[in-house]
């Protein structure tokens, strides 16, 4: 089993990130992760802070000489706007009234839309600077990094994965519109709003342009397909042991996520049955399916084909134009508290999204194929494939990507 935590503010001197239960062996490097962190720093609409702001990496456990040593990968992400600071977001007491006015100010007019008031409720904070540090998108580079420490686990059993923007806003790519393949990556990177059609991306941009100037604010759908999956991963036996239930619990688990679909999602609910469906032919050796409508799950399981699931993003909550709320200090009506914040970040949270997904699947194979070491994994995941009665046997990319 893999398990994750991470911990850290958005403005304190670090995260930090543990993953537990990653086989020996699995090649893991500096730039490797550096590499998909930055890739969550892209995207049209994105804020400031994305410009000034490094992410300062560091392992500091459970990784030697470029490999995973089997004990739990340690990893440190500094914040280098720790310096700016150090006195608002101080472990030890400070005198509150020696804070910077701007930076120390408390933060008393809750934002429809995050976690601050109902945050101060739960917790008994008199103002919402406790709650938003930890509430804030600036965690997903924790998770980003852990992801990408579970995707060169996945890549060792010939799984890889890649992620794009379906939707922002309103202007959503066209029906038929290709599908990216993890070789696609470096060309939707490009791509101001990592989308595939470059026709759309051109509408997309024009959104955010316009969102901007009306001082307003976007989402969108991201949707994360994974390749050489094999058959059998999560099982339908019992509720938390779906596949595709902790998928959707993974990625509803990032900031602003709201909906999920597995494969054709809502689509499919609209269609008969007789068209909802992946019917299954044969060629005489092997079965296929004619369609991929369900996007790689049935009865909970991964099915061998390609796995496609999507997240859709509530607008950014910190609305430029400002929504109304209450001053907590006061009781009077008043507008919520903005300083800089992203028009959109939809292309980001597909990047967070694929590092959920890696984790997932990651965690998923660890439980089907177990392994200290990643050999002992490759083994044991060629042993169950070959054990497949050839009656059984589904065409797909699996048995010749695995290494
Ligand atoms: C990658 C990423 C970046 C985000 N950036 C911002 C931001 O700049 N401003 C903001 O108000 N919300 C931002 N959010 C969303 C907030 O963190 C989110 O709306 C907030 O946590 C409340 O959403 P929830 O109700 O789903 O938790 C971002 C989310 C993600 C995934
Ligand atoms: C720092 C990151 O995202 C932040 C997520 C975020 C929020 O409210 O979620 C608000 C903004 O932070 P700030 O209020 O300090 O400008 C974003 O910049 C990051 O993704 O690394």
């Amino acid at each position: 089993m893999l398990r994750w935590l991470t911990a850290g503010e958005s403005h304190g001197p670090e995260l930090v990130a543990i993953l537990e239960g990653l086989p020996a062996g699995v090649p893991i490097s500096l730039d490797g992760i550096r590499a998909d962190l930055a890739r969550r720093k892209l995207g049209y609409g994105r804020g400031a802070r994305m410009k000034f702001e490094e992410d300062a990496l560091t392992l500091s456990g459970g990784v030697r000489f470029g490999a995973s040593m089997g004990s739990p990968v340690a990893i440190r992400i500094g914040n280098t706007e720790w310096p700016r600071w150090v006195d608002v977001m101080s472990a030890e007491p400070v005198d509150l009234e020696s804070l910077p006015k701007g930076r120390g100010a408390a933060l008393t007019r809750p934002r429809p839309g995050h976690a601050d008031l109902v945050g101060m409720q739960k917790y008994d904070f008199e103002e919402a600077r406790n709650v938003l540090e930890r509430a804030s998108a600036r965690e997903t580079a924790a998770r980003v990094a852990l992801g990408a420490v579970a995707r060169a686990f996945l890549a060792e059993l010939g799984v890889r994965l890649v992620s794009h923007t379906l939707s922002i806003g309103a202007v959503r790519v066209r029906e038929g519109s290709a599908v990216p393949h993890p070789d696609d990556v470096d060309a939707l990177d490009a791509d101001p709003l990592r989308c595939f059609d470059a026709v759309t991306s051109a509408a997309m941009v024009a959104e955010v342009d316009a969102a901007h100037e009306d001082g307003d604010t976007l989402g969108g759908v991201v949707e994360v397909l994974a390749y050489g999956v094999p058959p059998g991963l999560g099982s339908y036996v019992h509720w938390d042991r779906r596949l595709d239930s902790q998928l959707a619990g993974a990625l509803m688990g990032i900031q602003a996520i709201k909906g999920v679909e597995v494969g054709d999602g809502f689509l499919t609910t609209t269609r008969r049955g007789s068209q909802a469906h992946d019917e299954l032919v044969t060629d005489g050796s092997v079965i296929s399916r004619l369609s991929d409508k369900a996007g790689g799950t049935e009865g909970g399981m991964s099915t061998g084909t390609v796995l496609r699931v999507r997240a859709g993003m509530k607008p950014i909550a910190t609305v430029p134009h400002a929504l109304r709320t209450v001053d907590i200090a006061t009781g009077a009506a008043a507008e919520a508290h903005h300083q800089r914040s992203d028009v959109c970040a939809v292309p980001a949270a597909g990047v967070v999204a694929e590092a959920m997904v890696a984790l997932v699947l990651a965690n998923s194979m660890l439980e089907k194929f177990g392994g200290d070491s990643v050999g002992e994994t490759r083994r044991n995941l060629r042993a169950y494939l070959d054990a497949i009665p050839a009656r059984l046997a589904t065409g797909s990319d699996v048995v010749a990507d695995a290494q």
